[in-house]
């Protein structure tokens, strides 16, 4: 059988990886998807730089739209990122017959139905492994290898540059600029780093994996995001002290709140139990946690970012669609697990009906009293407290900071608490807040 054509638009970090693995292994490749794979085309913004890297053995344009456009191309690669230039790159690709491969998380949490959609129309495949926690197979054990059960729950480390970052904070004591400075040129961070930073594209990677799990469409716009640039390294080390370690953390789940159903869909710092295998995934990996009826707890973990371990996602999919290709589209795997027309409308929860624990730091003038001020708050609340830990910041300080660990309550209802303490005259500025999930 004569090989399957690939166009390639953008040969940045991901695209080289591709290349080169697709090179690299290109025999073992064929005889595990019954025939060759071919990158015939690329279009690069700097033709002469891709030129050198591909070395004269396939064509180099500097319009992508030749390549969507191009009669012999069989899958189009977009490995350009960005949302609205890969938005009519894809759509034209599909509305062209083309099977399309993406690593781009950000065009399909926002517009992954419209993508899927023109798909499922067509009769083409849209994949996007590479999209979500990089080389971590998870969008196939999601939607293939956890078919038969009901899945409640998936928290994931899923933002590689995050995770760097935080990790390298605590063990080395580096400052976070200089960490972020690390990721960026270990190729980690996305070209805007804003995205990493404050949890958006975890935030996109969660949108793509609760629509998988729930049988949702992709609700970006309904997640919560919070990031770590207002983490301070003061919480980092009392959490520590209290046997927990802070992650940025993209949880999604199902629901029941005065027995209406609804989906949680959150990223945000989260204490976790030191003791949790999750808790110690460092550096750039990720690691995803879901929790399923019939076979329970089941833990995926991996380079999350990335040039080689993204291309190997990316090349999983060119060989999935290469099997596929000629097979009926009805008996396709669908985009989202769950088949178009089966899709639910479950709510997403807003944050403030939430149920979490929380880890709350309170700076406080240093007077009798004001434990029994912080206890009767919470007790009125009733919130319950399962730990607190005293610390004076100085020798001879009159302040000091007092952390307490909350047990599980709404976030309203935290938030009405915090605003109380927050006004009593012995307390210092803005009480930190960060959630705690025992991932049990
Ligand atoms: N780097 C990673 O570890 C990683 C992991 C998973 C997913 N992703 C996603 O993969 C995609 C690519 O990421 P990357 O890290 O390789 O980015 P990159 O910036 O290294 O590469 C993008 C390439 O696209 C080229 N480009 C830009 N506009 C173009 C145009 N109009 N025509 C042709 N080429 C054009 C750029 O010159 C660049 O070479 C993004 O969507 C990103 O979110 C990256
Ligand atoms: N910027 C992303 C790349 C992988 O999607 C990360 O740091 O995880
Ligand atoms: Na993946």
């Amino acid at each position: 059988m004569k090989p399957i054509k690939v166009g390639l638009l953008g040969i940045g970090t991901v695209g080289e990886g591709t290349f080169n693995v697709l090179k690299r292994n290109q025999e073992e490749i064929r005889r595990r998807a019954g025939r060759g794979i071919e990158i015939t085309m690329v279009a690069a913004r700097n033709t002469e730089r891709a030129a050198r890297l591909v070395g004269g053995e396939c064509e180099v344009v500097s319009d992508p739209f030749a390549v969507v456009d191009h009669p012999d191309i069989d899958i189009v690669i977009e490995l350009i990122g960005g949302y609205e230039l890969p938005r009519e790159l894809v759509m034209r690709a599909i509305a062209n017959g083309k099977h399309v491969v993406t690593a781009n998380k950000a065009l399909l949490a926002l517009h992954g139905n419209e993508i899927f959609a023109a798909a499922q129309e067509k009769g083409v495949m849209v994949a996007f492994e590479a999209a979500v926690a990089g080389g971590i197979p998870i969008i196939k054990a999601l939607r293939e290898g956890l078919t038969a059960n009901r899945i409640e729950s998936v928290a994931g480390i899923i933002n590689g540059t995050t995770n760097f970052i935080l990790s390298e904070m605590r063990d080395k004591g580096l400052d976070f600029s200089t960490a972020l400075a690390q990721a960026q040129g270990l190729g980690y961070a996305e070209a805007d780093p804003t995205f990493d930073i404050e949890g958006v594209d975890a935030a996109h990677k969660l949108t793509i994996m609760s629509a998988i799990a729930f049988g949702i469409p992709v609700q970006f716009d309904k997640a919560h995001i919070e990031g770590i640039s207002k983490l301070e390294a003061v919480d980092i080390r009392y959490a520590e002290q209290l046997g927990y370690r802070i992650k940025l953390l993209g949880i999604t789940r199902r629901t029941v709140i005065d027995g209406v159903e609804g989906i949680e869909l959150r990223v945000h710092p989260t204490l976790i139990p030191t003791k949790r295998l999750i808790a110690n995934v460092e550096g750039a990996m990720n690691a995803v946690l879901v929790q399923a009826d019939a076979v329970g707890a089941t833990l995926y973990y991996g380079k999350g970012a990335g040039a080689e371990p993204t291309a190997s996602s990316v090349i999983a999919d060119l060989v999935d669609i290469t099997r596929l290709a000629t097979a009926d589209p009805e008996y396709r795997v669908p985009h989202l697990a769950f088949q178009p027309n089966q899709m639910t409308d479950v709510a997403i929860w807003p944050m403030s009906e939430i149920n979490t624990s929380y880890y709350l730091r309170v700076y406080v003038k240093n007077r009798l009293g004001v434990m029994a001020d912080l206890t009767r708050i919470l007790a009125d609340a009733r919130i319950s407290i399962d730990a607190v830990l005293q610390k004076e910041p100085a020798e001879g300080a009159t302040r000091l900071d007092i952390i307490m660990l909350t047990h599980q309550t709404r976030e309203k209802n935290i938030d009405a608490a915090i605003a109380k303490i927050e006004a009593l005259d012995t307390v210092v500025g803005n009480v930190t807040r960060i959630r705690l999930e025992s991932l049990s």
